[in-house]
């Protein structure tokens, strides 16, 4: 269902949940009840056919038209709970999309995705099913309680006494509910968030034999929400066997001054009867109320956790306007200090300072750990640096416009990541009318296309759920492709060549060179595949310690030429 049709289907329910159908269904019940009463009163006294047959034909009439009505009601409401449930998780789901880098990070996958199945599904019952009951509820209890005050005013008042104990026994039910509902919503959380780990990272626990734990962490935390909900079942059930009590009582006080009044001629047989009739119905609807005050009163806490993130701007802005026609990809790192959101108290980066020239190829090498893939985040702008600025030509990097930016700035990553579709859908990824010429010069550019020419289907050969059905060599070919079709004027390679042959490594670095004016930014462990580069930078603890070319670094023997002795050192042992 796409975002127009939930829109006019909101619009065509809407349109029909007018309250003339609630009116409508007010007025039958209320015709109904009149001809119950005459009903009554017809028998007890002298009995017509005639009356009777009336009687009965409206009585028929009213079941016939209430029915109808009542079907209408619940299926727009039904509709309308639909699309609106629709409506709130793609809303939240385009608002969860929005968010920074380290927002995933600090939230856990299962209280995601546990937002968006159960909350959404939850605040939208709340919304329509509610609001259809409370009104049509409403509605009837009004009808309802001014019939009963022209029967008899003094059962009325006796009845109502209900209400005040059935209240306190709902409020502290549902102060109870409101807590057990929060917990078993934060526990089926963590048991999502089990279940989802362990399927995305079944070859790490196929490969340690961990099925079996994996499966009891899963058991262990599903077994806090069944305890839970036991807990609440339970308090559940003595809430209900006392507000049954309680209606008993009412009704033996309302049998005994029933009698009494008949006694005294202050009332009919008929007149009781339907008081009776009235009084049963007009109890379940004033605890129908009750209850759905309470039910709305927990789903405020699901709501209230939607609207956070509904509501939650990403820490990192996407408001920038710039979008020049020409860009050079002139990168300046301006004495950059950053720590990572979850570890404020650990710089990575300190008085950082780099400059990427347009045209030239520098690469990032330095020790793991040193900060190389940290400064293409920042690059990529999934963070922002405390201290210090990143210009690209001239101007700060947070005042291009977002989808410019990432047209222009292009990246691939160590692990890149595919989306389940065809891998021509993967390197058209984000683009909108991609022509299959387009992505088969980019794979050609990427040394994909011969690889996937003798696949089957070619370019609409599934990559499986994130290209699981694609080698390591293959899934970077694609992503480099992906990058590539884009024309970047900026392009960063993150450890990119580390899952190719050498002859595939070769393909790339030649289609890279074939943009002259391109910005590349390299990171590269294995030295050798860098010696070309226009500019060496070597990085550690976050600061910039060497740089130049190759054979600069070489000549100086400082740290670039001592961590290349190292590797060849380390490379010959391990040979
Ligand atoms: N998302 C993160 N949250 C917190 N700390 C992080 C995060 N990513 C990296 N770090 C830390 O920041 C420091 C620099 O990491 P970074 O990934 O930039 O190093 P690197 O030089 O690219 O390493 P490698 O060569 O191993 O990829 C490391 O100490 C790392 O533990």
């Amino acid at each position: 269902m796409n975002y127009k049709c939930l829109d006019d289907l909101d619009k065509a329910s809407d349109s029909r949940q007018r309250p003339d159908t609630l009116l409508l269904v007010g007025a039958f019940i209320f015709l109904a009840l009149a001809v119950l009463r005459k009903v009554i009163d017809i028998l007890a006294s002298q009995y017509k056919w005639n009356d009777f047959l009336t009687a009965i034909i409206l009585m028929g009439l009213y079941s016939l038209g209430s029915s109808f009505s009542a079907g209408c009601r619940g299926g727009l409401f039904m509709c309308a709970i639909n699309s609106f449930t629709c409506r709130m998780k793609v809303e939240l789901f385009g608002a969860l999309v929005k968010q920074e880098i380290s927002f995933f990070e600090t939230i856990k996958t299962g209280d995601i995705t546990s937002r968006l199945s159960t909350d959404t599904t939850k605040m939208a019952r709340a919304l329509a099913l509610n609001v259809n009951v409370l009104l049509r509820t409403l509605i009837k209890t009004v009808g309802m309680l001014s019939l009963m005050m022209s029967l008899s005013w003094k059962l009325t008042l006796l009845m109502l006494m209900e209400t005040p104990i059935t209240g306190l026994l709902q409020g502290v039910y549902d102060n109870y509910y409101l807590r057990l509902s929060k917990e078993m919503q934060d526990s089926m959380a963590r048991a999502n968030e089990a279940a989802g780990e362990t399927v995305a990272g079944i070859r790490t626990v196929r490969s340690f034999n961990t099925e079996r734990s994996e499966a009891g962490r899963y058991d262990h935390r599903l077994m806090d929400t069944h305890n839970l909900k036991t807990r609440r079942d339970t308090v559940r059930a003595v809430y209900l066997l006392l507000k049954r009590l309680t209606a008993l009582v009412m009704q033996v006080a309302m049998l005994y001054y029933g009698r009494l009044f008949i006694q005294r001629g202050q009332m009919s047989t008929g007149n009781l009867v339907s008081f009776i009739l009235y009084q049963s119905n007009l109890g379940a609807n004033i605890r129908t109320l009750i209850y759905i005050f309470g039910d709305m009163l927990n789903s405020v806490g699901a709501a209230g956790k939607v609207f956070e993130y509904l509501d939650r701007e990403p820490q990192v802005s996407t408001k920038g306007t710039l979008q020049p026609e020409t860009l050079t990809g002139h990168v300046h790192f301006h004495n950059l200090s950053f720590s990572y959101p979850t570890r404020q108290g650990r710089k990575v980066l300190q008085g950082f300072s780099l400059e990427l020239r347009p045209g030239q190829l520098t690469a990032l090498v330095g020790p793991s750990g040193g900060g190389k893939s940290t400064c293409v985040s920042l690059l990529e702008r999934f963070y922002q640096p405390q201290q210090g600025e990143i210009l690209l030509d001239g101007q700060p990097l947070h005042s291009y416009q977002h989808h410019y930016l990432h047209r222009k700035v292009a990246m691939v990553g160590q692990e890149p990541v595919l989306f389940s579709g065809s891998i021509k859908d993967n390197i058209a990824y984000g683009l909108a009318d991609c022509s299959l010429e387009r992505v088969q010069e980019a794979a050609r550019r990427a040394n994909a296309h011969s690889f996937i020419s003798q696949l089957e289907k070619g370019y609409d050969t599934d990559v499986g759920e994130r290209g699981g059905q694609m080698s390591g060599g293959e899934k970077q070919r694609i992503a480099i492709a992906r990058a590539l079709i884009r024309e970047p004027q900026v392009l960063i390679l993150d450890e990119v060549t580390s899952a190719l042959d050498t002859e595939s490594e070769h393909m790339v670095q030649e289609a890279l060179a074939s943009c002259p004016s391109q910005t590349l930014l390299v990171i590269a462990h294995r030295l050798k595949t860098i010696e070309r580069a226009d500019r060496i930078i070597l990085i550690d603890r976050g600061s910039v310690l060497e740089q130049g070319t190759h054979q600069e670094l070489m000549d100086r023997k400082g740290g670039y030429y001592k961590l290349r002795e190292r590797l060849f050192t380390e490379d010959d042992t391990s040979h």
